[in-house]
């Protein structure tokens, strides 16, 4: 396909998402189904459009004064994939695929708006609602962060210390243009493509069937290193998912003392086993029920909760996440993350430690949830995060994360070139 093909099909997914509320992978998958002539690279350059587009809506809209299907996709090709009027209307010229497109001086004038007059959310690229959320979160950093949000995210592993070392990893991806984390000490980075390129996919690999590591955002990596994991030691990971944290944990303590891995949604579970098996992490017990939980009361020396939240942290990766986050969302996310907390505290052992984590930036789910733990549990006091953070940051002079009165560590894909992650610790007093 030609690129004004490829535009049409991104108008098309954009309307299906639009106006029936389709999923983004659904409707990209049905569009792939219905054209089956479209080869892996056209389906890669359509999503691509089609996410960058929702990265940016509300700018775009500003931008193009229209905020149909048609302007976020020529917008995108204009102010994302960085073709000029002229390159475009080029590019569509004689293509019979191609969509009817405003003629350059058109698209000139729109390239030439002043963004800066824009609304502040709209310059931010997020709903007007959580413009305050943001700003209590990032201060007067807050567009600046909610614009980092619009770009595409690298792919980020871990390399699993359990059987090879980062080396190892960096040089299976080196034509990849593999570069080691700057601050997670054994992740290896693949930059996003540009345009119409995919990312690789790198869970084909032999290296990958072989256990040499796992996708796992910097970020994510991070929280779990901040967690403090130490050979011979009794964790649970309360919200263990499909496993990630769990998986860094074997790593760290190098398969020596015991992870329980559980999850309220035992289905969640289910991918831990085979990527226990890959892994090689020998110490992790499923605990698929609340009743296997019985008897670790007080015993544990570290509790993850790596709570459920609404991801706006994660906004780069599923940019119509960004359109559909409700208030009512965000309350039950707060509810969820206040019970979980409470449950959990109970297996940690006097001493021990108890850490909070979110992929959310809004402090709603993170120092507010914080904050209202201490109160309702004075057993507990916040531990120092800034002596963590420096045990755990591979590279000193790297940029550190926003800290609020040791109330959390914030990172942010503008701050420390991660998702965005919220971390937490607590140490149980008696
Ligand atoms: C952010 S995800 C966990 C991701 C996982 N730790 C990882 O690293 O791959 C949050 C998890 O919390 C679980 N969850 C939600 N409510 C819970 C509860 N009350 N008790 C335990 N787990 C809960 C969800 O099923 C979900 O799997």
């Amino acid at each position: 396909m030609r690129l004004g093909g490829r535009l049409q099909a991104a108008i098309e997914v954009l309307s299906e998402i639009d106006t029936r509320h389709r999923p983004v992978p659904e409707a990209l998958k049905d569009w792939g189904l219905s054209h089956r002539f479209a080869g892996s690279g056209d389906r890669g350059a359509i999503s691509n459009l089609v996410h960058d587009a929702l990265r940016m809506k509300l700018s775009h809209g500003f931008i193009m004064d229209g905020d149909q299907p048609a302007d976020l996709a020529i917008a995108t090709l204009l102010r994302q994939w960085d073709l000029t009027p002229e390159a475009l209307a080029a590019s569509l010229d004689g293509d019979r695929f191609a969509p009817e497109i405003p003629s350059v001086e058109h698209l000139d004038a729109c390239l030439a708006r002043d963004l800066s007059a824009a609304p502040a959310h709209v310059q931010a690229d997020i709903p007007e609602w959580l413009a305050a959320s943001f700003e209590n979160a990032f201060g007067e950093d807050w567009i600046a962060e909610a614009q980092a949000l619009t770009a595409r995210p690298p792919l980020d592993l871990r390399a699993n210390t359990l059987c090879t070392s980062r080396e190892q990893v960096l040089e299976a991806f080196a034509d990849q243009g593999a570069i080691p984390t700057r601050l997670a000490p054994h992740g290896v980075r693949i930059e996003s493509g540009k345009g119409p390129e995919r990312q690789i996919a790198a869970t084909s690999e032999v290296s990958f069937a072989r256990g040499w590591f796992e996708i796992q955002d910097e970020g994510s990596q991070l929280a779990a290193a901040l967690v403090g994991a130490e050979p011979g030691e009794d964790i649970l990971d309360y919200c263990a998912g499909g496993g990630g944290k769990s998986l860094a944990f074997a790593a760290a303590m190098q398969n020596q003392g015991q992870i329980n891995a559980y999850d309220a949604d035992r289905r969640r579970l289910a991918p831990i086993v085979e990527r226990m098996r890959r892994a090689g992490a020998e110490i992790i017990q499923i605990r698929e029920r609340p009743s296997n939980l019985a008897g670790l009361e007080l015993q544990m020396d570290r509790v993850l909760i790596d709570a459920p939240c609404t991801g706006t942290g994660t906004w780069r990766r599923r940019p119509d996440a960004k359109w559909r986050i409700s208030d009512k969302n965000i309350a039950d996310r707060m509810a969820d993350q206040d019970k979980v907390l409470d449950a959990a505290a109970v297996y940690v052992r006097p001493g021990g430690e108890l850490a909070y984590v979110t992929c959310s930036l809004l402090p709603e789910e993170n120092t507010d949830r914080v904050k209202a733990f201490l109160q309702r549990h004075p057993e507990f006091e916040t531990i120092s995060l800034k002596q963590r953070w420096g045990s755990v940051a591979a590279d000193p002079d790297a940029p550190v994360p926003y800290a609020d009165q040791n109330l959390g560590l914030l990172l942010s894909p503008r701050r420390t070139g991660t998702d965005g992650f919220y971390f937490a610790g607590f140490r149980r007093k008696i």
